[in-house]
């Protein structure tokens, strides 16, 4: 597009928004301070350094073999660093805890250590970006029994919260040099495919070891620890230990903050409305955004109808800095660079929908109860030219603008991704 068309349909769209009464210089500030937190196991299918030939376990699954994947950290980094030039704005990047720089040995979980990821703090520096830590349960030996934390064993219990350990004083580390709170996501896949009879114990154990380890005081201007709840994994339809109402139970009881993944419900349930619930007992959210096809299938993010909910009650919560919007998806079936910019723009584009919405105009409506009015004028914002103003704040901040940034992939996969092999 042409500079001068940017501008003009910038301007055109901005005065039928200010009709409206909304002020589109604050949510485009908004939007441009917004920073997503995307995730580093898209660029790999989920493998990491640890253990580069091993399987991906855990009850998740990548599908696909398009060609390029990442397969050091130098890819990975260098494949981030082309993200970063494709999408508008400062991001974090979350890191799980197999993706350390392990220097080509073997450094089991229980070891790991922030000297592991200090060259990823030194390049999340020199980005300008921050980074966030997820400990990493899944893909190891000592979790074949489909239970970690909340195994039997208390030898392999030891291990896994030695491995949590060991995660939140990284994260800690992390959140210290960068100043800024590292956010520090817990999952764990523990659970069974059949007829569970131990239910309670198992969770019994969870809560325990989660006690054990989280006793240990970090402060929160370094570490956010959130807990994120699953409803069933590959080899563990039956029964999870980690359930939604454990967690939900769980980060209330302890004043913490929830991770909610938008694939780890029930197919038909969203959680575009748990947010207002869970804001009310939880200091804050964590959400993996991500997108179910008929099961926790982690499709690529795309604009849909529930990402535009998330991101409706995200702003009419009116409690933005208290939601972390991560990503949380791996297809390996399309070029991976490709993934990660239709995610994450898609997730930009649902946010400043969000923001230039009308809402106390709504709100209006709903006290008068006109209630014809309140769904016209959803409907009519729906048409609205709020891809104008994404155009534009792509423009203003270097980044291309429409369906430009297609062919930037397709150059980087002729020339870059498509040459691993
Ligand atoms: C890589 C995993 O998907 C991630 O850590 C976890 O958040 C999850 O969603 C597992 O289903
Ligand atoms: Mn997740």
């Amino acid at each position: 597009m042409k500079e001068e068309q940017i501008i003009k349909a910038y301007e055109d769209a901005k005065a039928r928004y200010v009709a409206l009464g909304v002020s589109v210089e604050a949510a485009v500030e908004k939007l441009k301070n917004l920073s997503i937190s995307i995730h580093c196991w898209q660029a790999d299918d989920v493998i990491g350094f640890e253990n580069p030939d091993g399987e991906l376990t855990g009850g998740i699954q990548t599908t696909g073999n398009f060609p390029g994947k990442a397969r050091s950290i130098e890819e990975l980094k260098k494949d981030l660093e082309k993200v970063f030039t494709l999408i508008p704005g400062k991001h974090r990047i979350s890191l799980h805890a197999i993706y350390g720089d392990f220097g080509g040995k073997f450094v089991d979980r229980d070891k790991i250590e922030p000297k592991h990821f200090q060259s990823w703090i030194d390049w999340a520096k020199e980005n300008d970006v921050k980074l966030d830590f997820n400990s990493t349960f899944f893909s190891h030996e000592k979790s074949s029994s489909g239970y970690t934390l909340s195994d039997f064993d208390p030898e392999i219990r030891k291990f896994w919260k030695d491995h949590l350990r060991q995660c939140r004083r990284i994260a800690a580390e992390i959140g210290r040099q960068q100043g800024d709170p590292c956010i520090h996501n817990i999952w764990i896949p523990d659970g069974e495919k059949d007829k569970t009879v131990s239910r309670i114990e198992h969770r019994r154990l969870l809560k325990e070891s989660l006690d054990e380890v989280l006793a240990e005081k970090i402060s929160t201007d370094y570490l956010k620890d959130c807990v994120e709840c699953k409803l069933f994994g590959i080899g563990s339809e039956s029964y999870v230990v980690g359930s939604h109402e454990f967690y939900m139970g769980y980060s209330i009881a302890n004043n913490m903050t929830l991770t909610l993944d938008a694939g780890h419900f029930h197919p038909t349930e969203t959680i575009s409305d748990k947010l207002s619930s869970m804001l009310l007992f939880v200091p804050e959210i964590n959400l993996h955004v991500s997108r179910p096809e008929r099961w926790d299938s982690d499709h690529v993010v795309i604009l849909n109808d529930e990402l535009l909910a998330i991101s409706q009650e995200i702003v009419r919560s009116g409690q933005m800095e208290k939601i972390h919007i991560g990503l949380d998806y791996f297809d390996a079936s399309i070029n991976r660079i490709g993934a990660y910019v239709i995610g994450i723009r898609s997730a930009q584009k649902a946010m400043l929908q969000a923001l230039l919405e009308p809402t106390a105009k709504l709100r209006e409506f709903e006290m008068q109860n006109k209630n014809f009015e309140r769904m016209a004028f959803l409907e009519e914002l729906k048409a609205m030219p709020w891809s104008d103003i994404y155009n534009y704040i792509c423009y203003m901040l270097n980044v291309p603008v429409g369906d430009e940034y297609i062919k930037e992939i397709q150059n980087y996969e002729n020339n870059v991704t498509s040459k691993r092999v």
